[in-house]
Parts: structure tokens; C-alpha cells; sequence
């Protein structure tokens, strides 16, 4: 297993913003030193190779993902009772992990952050990315029923204590104030 430096397990509510707020922080520690890995990335590829079928297929907007959408549902749930770390470990397993720092742009569940918390707890920090229903709103979200009253879009909603708070309500020297103390610790963490 590859031991970064630095691992940032972030989480946020729908279109609270967490994709533009790690890109900006990936563009500013550099690709080179930084990866964005997604814990829902590995669900697809991982049931296409375990089920023997067309790995493209599932992703595009046709019947055949239609067909398998359900009993992949299932499949992830179950291999997540089985072993509750088993995406955090496949979604950390590739060539990206070599780089120092890790951004896990989608933590959903608290077995997801005990994983960080467990495997690399010197240098885990979690983050939740907030903004108002309001603005969440304006950037596109709607409530749909099955999806966020879900464990897999409330599971993080209460008691957790989260190492930084990100307000990304829309002002940007809000944003940067809440950034800094992210970005002093992570320098701090590349120059040691
Ligand atoms: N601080 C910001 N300034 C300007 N635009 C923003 C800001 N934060 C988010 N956005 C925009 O709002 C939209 C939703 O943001 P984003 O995709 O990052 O949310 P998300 O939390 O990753 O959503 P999802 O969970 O649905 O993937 C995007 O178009 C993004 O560019």
C-alpha cells in the first residue's frame, strides 16, 4: 500500500461544490503532487470485471446499464457489509496513490472516513464543503426522492467532527479564508 502524505477526505451534500473546490486545491499543490480519487469510481469497473460484462456498456445511458443498475446497487452494498473498507482500498490501489497527496473528493458513509482514519491516521483530515439549500438550488440541485433522504447523501449529515468546515456559499474571499488553513497544512506536509 502506498503511504501518502497527506490524505483530504472530503464530503459535502449535492452541488454544495466539492468538485470545484478540489480541483482548485489540486491545481494549487499541482498534478504532479496531488490526486483526486473518487470512492464511486471503482463500483462499475469492479462489478463489470467480477460479472464478466462489457465495462463501457455500463456506463453509457443504455438498456444494458438499465438491465444491471439494480443488481449493481446490490452488489456494492453487499461487498460494503462484507468489508466496509473494500472501495476505499480499491479506489487507493492504482498509479495515482504514488503521489504525497490524496483528495477523496466523495466520503458518504462513516466506514469511508474510519478507513482513512484507520489506515493513514497521522495524516487523514476531513472536510465537509457547505453551502445554503438556496445556492445549492441555483446550482442545479433538486430534491429526488430515494436519492437524498438515502444513507449515501445523509450518512455524514451529523456527529462527525470534521477537522476543517469549507463555506462555499458563492464569496470568494469566504472560500479562500476557509481554504488557507488547508493549504498552510498541506505545504506543511510537503515540505517536512
Ligand atoms: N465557489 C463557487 N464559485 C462558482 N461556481 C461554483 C462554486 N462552487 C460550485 N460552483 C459551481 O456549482 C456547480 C456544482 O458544483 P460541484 O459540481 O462542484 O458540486 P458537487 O458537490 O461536486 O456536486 P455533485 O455532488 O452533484 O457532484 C458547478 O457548476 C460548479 O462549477
Amino acid at each position: 500500500m502506498s503511504q501518502p502524505l497527506v490524505v483530504l477526505v472530503f464530503s459535502g451534500k449535492r452541488k454544495s461544490g466539492k468538485d470545484y473546490v478540489t480541483d482548485l486545491l489540486q491545481k494549487r499543490f499541482g498534478e504532479i503532487n496531488c490526486s483526486i480519487m473518487r470512492l464511486s469510481a471503482p463500483l462499475k469497473s469492479q462489478y463489470a470485471k467480477d460479472h464478466n460484462l462489457d465495462y463501457e456498456k455500463l456506463l453509457d445511458a443504455s438498456d444494458y446499464k438499465e438491465k444491471y443498475r439494480k443488481d449493481m446497487i446490490r452488489w456494492g452494498e453487499e461487498q460494503r457489509l462484507q468489508d466496509p473498507g473494500y472501495f476505499c482500498r480499491l479506489t487507493t490501489s492504482g498509479e495515482d496513490s504514488k503521489k504525497p497527496v490524496w483528495i477523496i473528493s466523495d466520503a458518504r458513509r462513516k466506514p469511508d472516513i474510519e478507513y482513512f482514519k484507520m489506515n493513514h491516521s497521522q495524516v487523514t483530515r476531513t472536510i465537509r464543503v457547505e453551502a445554503e439549500d438556496s445556492i445549492r438550488i441555483k446550482r442545479g440541485f433538486v430534491f429526488t426522492e430515494g436519492v437524498d433522504d438515502a444513507e449515501s447523501e445523509c450518512g455524514l449529515d451529523e456527529n462527525i467532527n470534521w477537522d476543517y468546515i469549507i463555506d462555499n456559499n458563492g464569496d470568494e474571499e469566504q472560500l479562500n479564508k476557509s481554504l488557507k488553513p488547508i493549504i498552510e497544512y498541506v505545504e506543511n506536509q510537503l515540505k517536512s
